[in-house]
């Protein structure tokens, strides 16, 4: 294998992530959203200013006529309750079934032993992808060993700590694991299609955080990103929505004055997002295909 440059490396990614957003712009595909009361709006005008279109569809007496025309499903666990519990594993069976990607956000996952047993489940249902602050990883990677700290849907950890704990879930689960925080961190196992992989993403600005469900919205970006991807292009695609909802979260900040109006900024700059600024941001480091 020959080793590329950082330029390279920089270049070669650009170049991924602006083909990933033209595809979404272009499929404008239909993301199903099985999502937290709190996020509802947030993850539906973040999907519609990428340019995908946003259906909050959990009643399970719909999903038989729904979900085959919908290109990916997005489940969020972060106002659990029973009742959902039963329509998202539904809605991620049908999904498998239909062969359509679909995307965890196991918020707060170790919070409760509820919502920790409810994401084990979800993810022996194999989600495409799952996305989750550095708190959410560590726990269900050590579920069953110790819950560790937690404050609630909010990280107590850097990301940069659960980096261990995300190669040992996605080992462990098959799925591609991403964890958010000032560095995003996308990983997947040598045991599944897209190979051993691990890169970071250098972009975002800390009031991100404090803007409720903007990890929920970056999760249903990466959905929206996969679902306009090809399959064998999942964990690209994944880093692709990570980086484009951070520079996006970049350029609003440019023009905010805090978090209400980072809010608004956040999704003009995502709806407006063009390759020269895609380029002039971008700082991913790590290897943008198999290395094989
Ligand atoms: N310290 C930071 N610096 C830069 N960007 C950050 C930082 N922390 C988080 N982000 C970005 O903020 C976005 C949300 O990530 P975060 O880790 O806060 O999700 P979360 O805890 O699941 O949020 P929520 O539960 O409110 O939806 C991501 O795009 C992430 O890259
Ligand atoms: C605040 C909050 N509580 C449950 S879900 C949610 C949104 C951020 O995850
Ligand atoms: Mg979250």
């Amino acid at each position: 294998m020959e080793m590329k440059t950082n330029k390279e490396e920089e270049v070669e990614w650009a170049t991924t992530v602006w083909s990933h957003l033209t595809a979404l712009r272009d499929r404008s595909p239909l993301i199903q959203c099985i999502t937290n009361f709190v996020s509802m709006d947030l993850v539906a005008n973040t999907l519609l200013s990428a340019g995908a279109s946003p259906a909050m569809i959990h009643s399970q007496q719909e999903f038989s006529d729904f979900t085959p025309h919908a290109h990916a499903l997005y489940v969020n666990v972060g106002t659990l309750s029973p009742d959902w519990l039963s329509s998202m594993k539904a809605a991620a069976l049908l999904a498998n079934d239909l062969r359509k990607p679909w995307v965890l956000d196991p918020v707060a996952a170790g919070s409760s032993q509820f919502r920790l047993n409810a994401c084990l489940e979800l993810l022996l249902l194999k989600p495409t992808v799952i996305r989750g602050n550095a708190s959410e990883i560590i726990a269900l990677s050590q579920a069953g060993i110790d819950m560790g700290p937690t404050k609630g849907v909010d990280s107590c950890h850097e990301s940069m700590d659960a980096v261990e704990a995300a190669k040992f879930l996605a080992e462990k689960s098959g799925s591609i694991v991403a964890v958010s925080g000032a560095v995003d961190i996308i990983c997947s196992s040598k045991s599944i299609t897209h190979g051993d992989r691990l890169v970071f993403v250098h972009n975002g600005v800390p009031m991100l955080q404090k803007i409720t469900a903007t990890g929920c919205a970056v999760t249903a970006l990466i959905a929206a990103f996969v679902a306009a991807a090809d399959p064998l292009h999942a964990f690209d695609a994944t880093v692709s929505a990570l980086s484009v909802f951070a520079i996006a979260g970049e350029m609003g900040m440019e023009l905010a004055k805090g978090p209400a109006s980072l809010r608004m900024h956040l999704i003009d700059s995502l709806y407006g997002l063009d390759q020269p600024a895609l380029l002039s941001r971008i700082n991913i480091t790590g290897l943008s295909c198999h290395n094989t």
